[in-house]
């Protein structure tokens, strides 16, 4: 074994070396990944699960956001102490930090985006800002001594059903000036997936990918001269000034962004695909998600939706006159079933009603100064915000038969062989907080079960 180290470890270097010696923008930051699947493919067939450093905890996380941060909390709280919580990024909670726009607060009153074990400062509003949530996460793990192992992505995790361990690969996400750190090898009994519903943004491609659900194809996006950026790459409207500017999709992304655009003095049309749920994001006061929550603990989804609807309507009006059309399935069934969150208004309903947002069909193809949409109609825009979506990235890295990952996940919070989802059950931060509480709990009893068969 020692020699194959010394083999494998020198096989490293040489591949290290040279990509050290490529200039900055050229290194080629695959290289990385194909050494480790080098590494692995001889590591495996070889019968030595890592000729890296293995290193072992009791459970491993995979994510540092509210979900992963959340179940390492729990667990130490129910005395598992060596958790090991891998992070990609060089921070916690990077989708909030780095993908999100300056706007944005928490549509979810802040009783019921809370994290187990803390509360929200009491100064903080019901629905609290980006900048606010960011500060309570950073309090978060900072008081519960939580540290992710950064700049590890996970590109391979596997369970070796004989040792009834789960072995985890990982590589540098990035490099730390000149410093390329080496992959590495975790190994755990227990594995939890908490990387994100919302893990990458889903972006046109000219070719669908089968199995990962694209915006489809935008023929021409490519001749297209203005700017084209994602919805998790958009700040704040400052430089759209005076600007007409497209946003593909209406989602809470693309209605907020329009809103966005439109107070900064751009002009914005939002194309709508499909029927879509708007809903006010408060209902007399009360929050329209607190409501949802009182009203399923003693009714049907159905007639929860139905009276959601309702309540609604009392608020906001018939909305079709201005291109929004009701799904038949209502909100929550929706959110429950594909996933697909209702629109909770926070002003944008208002411009629309007013002229200053404006409603298009569905994108056909696009030129090089606009686009063709649906209806056979062409308007030259400016640029393009492509507020399509995300998609959770597990099926890319999580080696395993479980059909559960195909569409993002069914929303279960426990697998076979120890394995965990946490932040999968289509119900947001609330979701999070039952996830990794009931995951702490039953990770708590298979180590006891363990330590007991041990003695
Ligand atoms: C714009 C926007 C607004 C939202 N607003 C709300 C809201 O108001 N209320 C609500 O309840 N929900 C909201 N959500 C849903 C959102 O998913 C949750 O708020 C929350 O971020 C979920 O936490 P998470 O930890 O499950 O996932 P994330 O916050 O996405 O964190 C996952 C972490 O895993 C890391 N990771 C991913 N893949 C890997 C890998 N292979 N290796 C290592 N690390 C990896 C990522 O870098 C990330 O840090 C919003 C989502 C978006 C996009
Ligand atoms: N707290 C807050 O205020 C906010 C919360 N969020 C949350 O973040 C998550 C992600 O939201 P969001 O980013 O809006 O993503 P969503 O998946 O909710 O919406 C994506 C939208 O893009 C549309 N779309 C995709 N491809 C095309 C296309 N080719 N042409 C036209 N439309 C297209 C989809 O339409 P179709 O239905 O036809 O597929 C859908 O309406 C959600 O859970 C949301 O609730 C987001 C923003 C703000
Ligand atoms: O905004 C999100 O991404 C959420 O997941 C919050 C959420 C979960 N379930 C819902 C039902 C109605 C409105 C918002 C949500």
């Amino acid at each position: 074994m020692e020699l194959m180290r010394i083999v494998l470890s020198d096989i490293i270097s040489r591949d290290l070396t040279q990509m050290k010696a490529a200039p900055n923008n050229q290194r080629p930051r695959e290289n990385i990944v194909d050494v480790c699947e080098r590494l692995s493919s001889i590591s495996s067939n070889s019968g030595i699960s890592s000729v890296l450093e293995c290193i072992n905890a009791d459970a491993l996380v995979i994510g540092a956001g509210p979900a992963g941060l959340a179940t390492a909390v729990c667990l130490q709280r129910k005395g598992v102490h060596n958790v090991v919580v891998l992070e990609q990024s060089d921070c916690i909670a990077s989708l909030w930090r780095e993908r999100t726009y300056d706007r944005l607060c928490l549509h979810i009153p802040k009783h019921l985006s809370e994290l187990p074990y803390m509360h929200f400062p009491r100064e903080v509003p019901k629905f609290p800002t980006r900048r606010q949530f960011l500060d309570y996460l950073d309090a978060y793990a900072r008081e519960n001594s939580i540290r992710p192992h950064f700049n590890q992505k996970v590109w391979r995790a596997w369970h070796n059903d004989s040792e009834r361990m789960w072995y985890v690969h990982t590589v540098a996400a990035a490099d730390e000036g000149d410093l390329i750190q080496l992959p590495r090898t975790y190994r755990a009994a227990c594995l939890v997936v908490a990387s994100g519903e919302n893990a990458e943004p889903i972006l046109p491609s000219e070719g669908a990918t089968p199995g990962i659900r694209s915006a489809c194809n935008f023929p021409g996006l490519h001749q297209f001269s203005g700017k084209v950026l994602h919805s998790c790459q958009y700040k704040n409207g400052h430089s759209f000034r005076g600007k007409s500017v497209l946003v593909v999709g209406c989602g809470n992304s693309g209605l907020e962004v329009s809103l966005d655009l439109a107070d900064h003095g751009a002009m914005p049309s939002i194309s709508v695909r499909s029927p879509v749920h708007v809903l006010p994001r408060e209902i007399y006061g009360i929050s329209t998600f607190s409501i949802a929550m009182a009203l399923s603990k003693f009714l049907t989804l159905r007639w929860t939706d139905r009276l959601l609807l309702w309540l609604s309507g009392l608020v906001l009006g018939d909305l079709s006159a201005y291109g929004f059309r009701r799904p038949s399935p209502g909100p929550l069934e929706l959110k429950e079933t594909i996933g697909k969150t209702p629109l909770l208004d926070v002003g944008a309903l208002t411009r629309v009603k007013d002229g200053s947002i404006r409603v298009v069909p569905a994108v056909h193809s696009f030129a090089s100064t606009g686009c063709f949409f649906a209806d056979g109609n062409f308007e030259d825009f400016d640029a393009v915000v492509l507020a399509t979506g995300y998609q959770n990235n597990v099926p890319s890295w999580l080696k395993v038969e479980s059909t559960c990952m195909s569409d993002g996940c069914r929303g279960q919070w426990k697998s076979t062989n120890n394995l965990y989802f946490a932040g999968f059950s289509r119900k947001g931060l609330l979701g999070i907080s039952l996830d990794a509480r009931r995951i702490a709990v039953d990770i708590q009893q298979q180590q006891k079960f363990r330590h007991s068969t041990k003695t």
